[in-house]
């Protein structure tokens, strides 16, 4: 009878793994599924690093603030003297919705897992500066400028490893500290990592899938950002200099020619630097509805425009390769001459 009980005692023993194994191997099965649908990707390999948690922002005017209205209550917003004590008295209105800020300064703030830089061109130096504030080893830095260097002048001052490269459609209207978008039409935010910071962009991507922010986390982010500026240059431009809305391009064939002499620069210039964009000039969506782009409510509001960052740019990459891109250095004289104008030189 000894070895029945022997056998009975195998055959429990072989059971007990065999459930045990079950369980880890049914654990791993849904493991593998989560990760293959994104929802485990932070933790599979990483052990639940990389979360984020704290969320700054150093900017928030009209694209700024579709940051606000989607993480309200989980940002603080870096800012400094004069600028901390409006936005902390007065908040935002944002599509006529009041909102109360958390405002900090870059001292008081404290570490911070992801930081997002919402300022103009002649803001982001300054932003800049905060970052050694609020940075830790795995902080996340995303510029959301338009234009196509602001994460180069970031990276002279942190490590390559903290950013990635992104940039924002959307649509968005400022008039003092009221912000108009329509979250309908497209407000998107791209992002990629062009350093191999892999992990940084899991993490991103996993902490935007708890939010409304509509995000597209894509491998060409270069060629994208590049589309993007080469849009802003033949589209913002035209219309700037001559004060009209959009319909500039789908009315007229002079406002086309205009857009398309300046994108064909854009065009040669990207190139040469081996960055693939479309060779025809591209209309943004809807520009049939009239819409004021941002250099156009710029020089309406009086405002300093970011024709630096779309054309003195472009105009010092043509430069260092040797080509002539004389369109655009008008454009870029008009729009300068405009800024002078505003400011009352010629009164
Ligand atoms: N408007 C749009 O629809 C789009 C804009 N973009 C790009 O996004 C970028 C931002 O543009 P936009 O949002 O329109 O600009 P805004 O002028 O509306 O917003 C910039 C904000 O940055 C704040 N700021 C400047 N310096 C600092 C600082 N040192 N600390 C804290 N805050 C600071 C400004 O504050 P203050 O007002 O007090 O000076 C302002 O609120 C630009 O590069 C633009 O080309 C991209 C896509 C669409
Ligand atoms: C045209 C627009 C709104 C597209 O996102 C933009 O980038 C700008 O106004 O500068």
């Amino acid at each position: 009878m000894s070895w029945l009980i022997y056998i009975i005692i195998i055959i429990q023993k072989i059971f007990m793994i065999w459930s045990l194994n079950g369980i880890l191997i049914i654990k791993i099965i849904i493991k593998i599924i989560k990760y293959q649908n994104g929802e485990c990707r932070n933790t599979f390999f990483f052990e639940r690093k990389n979360m984020i948690k704290n969320v700054a922002l150093i900017g928030c005017g009209a694209i700024g603030s579709y940051f606000v209205e989607s993480l309200n209550n989980r940002i603080t917003i870096i800012a400094n003297g004069k600028r901390k004590e409006r936005l902390k008295k007065d908040g935002l209105w944002i599509n006529d919705k009041h909102y109360t800020l958390n405002v900090q300064t870059e001292k008081s703030a404290g570490k911070q897992d992801l930081i997002l830089i919402g300022t103009k061109a002649d803001g982001l130096k300054e932003a800049i500066s905060y970052l050694p504030y609020l940075l830790k080893e795995d902080t996340i830095v995303l510029s959301l400028l338009n234009g196509v260097t602001s994460e180069e002048k970031i990276i002279q001052f942190i490590p390559k490893k903290h950013v990635l490269h992104s940039f924002m459609k959307i649509g968005s209207y400022r008039k003092d500290n009221r912000i108009y978008f329509d979250i309908n039409k497209i407000s998107d935010l791209y992002y990629g990592s062009l350093y191999g910071n892999r992990q940084q962009l899991h993490s991103l991507s996993q902490f935007l899938k708890t939010t409304q922010i509509h995000f597209h986390e894509v491998d060409n982010i270069l060629e994208q950002m590049w589309l993007k500026y080469a849009c802003n240059i033949a589209n913002n431009l035209p219309q700037a200099v001559l004060q009209v809305n959009s319909t500039l391009y789908t009315k007229s064939e002079h406002g086309y020619k205009l857009a398309s002499l300046l994108w064909s620069e854009v065009y040669k210039v990207a190139q040469l630097k081996g960055i693939q964009i479309p060779e025809q000039v591209q209309i943004f969506p809807d520009s049939e509805w009239g819409y004021k782009y941002s250099t156009l409510q710029d020089i309406e509001q009086k405002r300093e425009t970011e024709v630096d960052l779309f054309l003195k740019e472009l105009i010092n990459m043509a430069c260092e390769l040797h080509i002539q891109i004389p369109f655009s250095e008008m454009t870029y004289h008009y729009i300068k001459a405009l800024e002078e104008k505003n400011k009352g030189y010629f009164e």
